[in-house]
């Protein structure tokens, strides 16, 4: 099948348990929680998204035929040799496109694979690292994988709800946004009384890299 991509881009992954791992990241276009439309925003199933993922615009995007075609522009953005080679495949969500044909061909070419997600979509087979990012109101199909990042706080959706849910890792990510200090501060609070939880910082955008 063919891929619409907003950008591909190397940087360091800024988020959970692989935070500072060099990274490509390829985010798909398009959500199935949002239409990406600020006027839609309010309407929305997630309606804090930090993210533009409409069209196929923006730095390295585009439309790729096969899985072929968009290896090779993962390849050809990653800046290190032949070890160690890991991608990040994010969005929008990049479950209504990552197919097994894709991840075979980042394994052919020396590629760990990574995935963001809302949890939504099942995975197809072979991802090597699942990150779920669960969203109040939307249906969570997607009960295990490597980490369970909740963007906190969520009204209508707590912690209590998925700590129980089959994941090695559980981590509360304040919510950016206005607001982000009293939710960092809340979220640190909520990791000390609740040890089972760790803190996810966005540590890119303290950086000020991508
Ligand atoms: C833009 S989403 C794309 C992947 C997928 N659609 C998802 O929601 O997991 C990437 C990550 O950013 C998180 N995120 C989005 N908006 C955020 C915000 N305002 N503050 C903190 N994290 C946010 C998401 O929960 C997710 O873990
Ligand atoms: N550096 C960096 N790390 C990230 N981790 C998850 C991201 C995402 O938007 O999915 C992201 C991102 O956009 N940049
Ligand atoms: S599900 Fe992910 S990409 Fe979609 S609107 Fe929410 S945070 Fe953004
Ligand atoms: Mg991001």
């Amino acid at each position: 099948m063919s891929y619409a991509v907003k950008e591909i881009f190397p940087t360091l992954q800024g988020e959970g348990g692989q935070a500072g791992r060099a990274s490509v990241f390829c985010r798909f276009a398009g959500c199935n929680l949002w239409s990406g439309r600020e006027e839609d925003r309010a309407a929305a199933v997630c309606r804090f998204c930090d993210t533009d993922f409409v069209g196929t615009d923006g730095a390295g995007g585009g439309r790729f035929a096969d899985a072929a075609a968009l290896a090779g522009a993962i390849l050809a953005a990653w800046p290190g040799g032949a070890a160690h080679r890991h991608v990040v495949f994010t969005g929008g969500e990049p479950l209504l496109q990552l197919d097994a044909p894709l991840v075979a061909a980042m394994h052919a070419i020396g590629f760990a694979v990574s995935v963001e997600t809302n949890g939504t979509v099942a995975p197809p087979a072979g991802v090597d690292w699942l990150c779920v990012s669960p969203k109040a109101g939307a249906p969570l199909r997607v009960t295990q994988g490597e980490e369970l990042k909740l963007v906190f706080p969520q009204p209508g959706l707590m912690p209590e709800a998925v700590e129980a849910l089959d994941f090695r890792d559980f981590y509360l990510q304040p919510m950016d946004g206005p607001d982000r200090a009293a939710n960092t501060e809340a979220a640190v609070a909520y990791c000390l009384a609740h040890p089972r939880w760790r803190l996810s910082l966005q540590t890119h955008k303290l950086i000020g890299i991508p």
